[in-house]
């Protein structure tokens, strides 16, 4: 006889950026810590759910399908907003608005659905933070709201406060040492939407809103672990009922090395020297404009450092013209490169990153030091983070790439004493983190907390 379902967790993933896929790898940990009659539906846009499913492995067609049924997890359809025929003009925040103005029902439909096919009403509703009315909607149902932030503490500190920050600013305050841990930040390292940009676009009231809610939230978690930084977290807990550090991710579940090399890097990383390499990739989203590129292909050729450059195909044409057939003895241009792999490989010496999140918490895992360029959003906090808190990187001289600065810092890092020092504390971070993850480690305690909490049903 089939057990019936005991705990329905409802997952709601954000589909831009990298932000479903670390969600999924939890959900993932949790699904398989969890009862065996628990099931998890994991509702997202067809497109993203198709690209996280299948590239982490397991099948799915995006509509509701069993796929990762080993798991319990369910992949459900949300309509990603985008009305027939629409074209276009406003940038790359526009299929975001689309997306969450339409959220709030068409989220709502896809739940009911999951509802009547799985025979059971959602007991937990686990969201990525940015779905602000994520409280409102568990609240409805009756049940806990359990939101993921997918980027760092430090972000999520300027979310918070960001009516304290505009306060503070408004009256003339140049430090942000009033907030704990924000003592080296500057005001413009904060991301756009706080203090300035556009403080009434739809992003930045959602950002906003955000952080007026999630202290109702019954926790929330991040992929982070607490000793990264003790001051944001002790902070963050007493502003939180629970604030959970649960990662890195990387280091609970090591990333499989690819079946087949199709980029041919890690082949290619094997023939090179011991951290020699750089490695250059700037996310999901950011493209540094054509001068840039250009700056780092002349900073490379120059150096003569070896190197892997994730670069989409389409920015290749602002590439120097005869660049990528005289590089190919030097290094390697790809779409798409197994970046965890690479950054844990031992041929490489240094990283050349937007600071994103889960690029941030991967140089970690695997020791490499950073030359940071960030463009926008958490990335500006990460880098200075980096650079004048955890001491692992350098930010590039400026904020843009030029050929000489470029050229100056992989020389700090790659042959310079400061950039061994880098490498030193970089590693030191890694230990701790391995600690953390390891047997009654921060982390692993975070962990059973957050599984103990999804599957209790009680609304805190
Ligand atoms: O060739 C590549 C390039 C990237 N990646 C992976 O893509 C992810 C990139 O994630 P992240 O570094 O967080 O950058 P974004 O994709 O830009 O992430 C968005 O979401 C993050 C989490 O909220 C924020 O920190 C960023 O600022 C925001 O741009 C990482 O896991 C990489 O390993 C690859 O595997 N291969």
């Amino acid at each position: 006889m089939v057990a019936a379902i005991e705990s329905h967790v409802g997952v709601v993933a954000f589909p831009f950026g990298t932000h479903a896929a670390p969600l999924l790898a939890i959900i993932r940990r949790l699904a398989a810590a969890s009862p065996p009659n628990t099931i998890f539906s994991f509702f997202n846009t067809s497109q993203s759910n198709h690209t996280i499913f299948t590239t982490t492995n397991t099948t799915t067609d995006g509509s509701g399908g069993d796929c990762g049924s080993e798991l319990n997890i369910k992949p459900y359809e949300v309509w990603d907003g985008v009305p027939e025929g629409h074209i276009f003009t406003r940038g790359h925040q526009e299929p975001i608005e689309l997306f969450m103005k339409a959220a709030p029902q068409s989220l709502r439909r896809s739940i009911d659905k999951a509802v009547a096919e799985i025979g059971k009403e959602v007991t937990c509703l686990v969201t990525d933070a940015f779905f602000w009315f994520g409280g409102d909607l568990a609240h409805e149902m009756g049940v806990s709201w359990v939101p993921f932030w997918t980027a760092g503490p430090c972000a999520l500190s300027a979310h918070l406060y960001t009516d304290l920050i505009r306060h503070q600013v408004g009256n003339g305050n140049k430090s942000l040492s009033f907030i704990q841990g924000m003592s080296k930040i500057q005001i413009q390292d904060l991301p756009e939407g706080v203090v300035f940009g556009d403080l009434e676009s739809h992003f930045s009231t959602m950002l906003h809103q955000m952080g007026l809610m999630l202290p109702r939230a019954t926790a929330i978690f991040i992929n982070s672990f607490e000793e990264l930084d003790k001051t944001f977290t002790n902070d963050l807990k007493s502003k939180f009922k629970k604030f959970l550090n649960v990662g890195p991710f990387d280091l609970v579940s090591p990333t499989p090395q690819p079946a087949q090399d199709e980029s041919g890097c890690l082949s290619w990383l094997d023939k090179q020297e011991v951290a020699s390499v750089v490695y250059i990739s700037f996310g999901s989203v950011a493209v540094p404009p054509k001068e840039e590129l250009v700056a780092i292909a002349e900073a490379l050729e120059s150096s003569g450092v070896p190197f892997i450059w994730s670069l989409k195909d389409n920015a290749k044409a602002n590439l120097p013209k005869g660049f990528l057939e005289k590089a190919k003895t030097q290094g390697k241009v790809v779409a798409w490169a197994p970046q965890k792999n690479i950054l844990s490989h031992k041929s490489v010496g240094v990283f050349v990153s937007h600071c994103g999140w889960n690029s941030l918490l991967e140089s970690i895992v695997g020791g490499v030091p950073m030359i940071c360029r960030p463009f926008f959003g958490d990335q500006r906090l990460n880098g200075r983070m980096v650079e004048d808190v955890w001491e692992f990187g350098i930010k590039i001289e400026g904020g843009v790439f030029t050929k000489q600065g470029m050229k100056v810092c992989l020389d700090v890092v790659l042959c310079q004493e400061k950039g061994k020092k880098m490498r030193e504390n970089i590693q030191v971070l890694k230990e701790v983190a391995i600690e953390a993850v390891g047997i009654g480690g921060s982390s692993t305690k975070n962990f059973k907390e957050l599984l103990h909490l999804i599957n209790s049903h009680s609304v805190a």
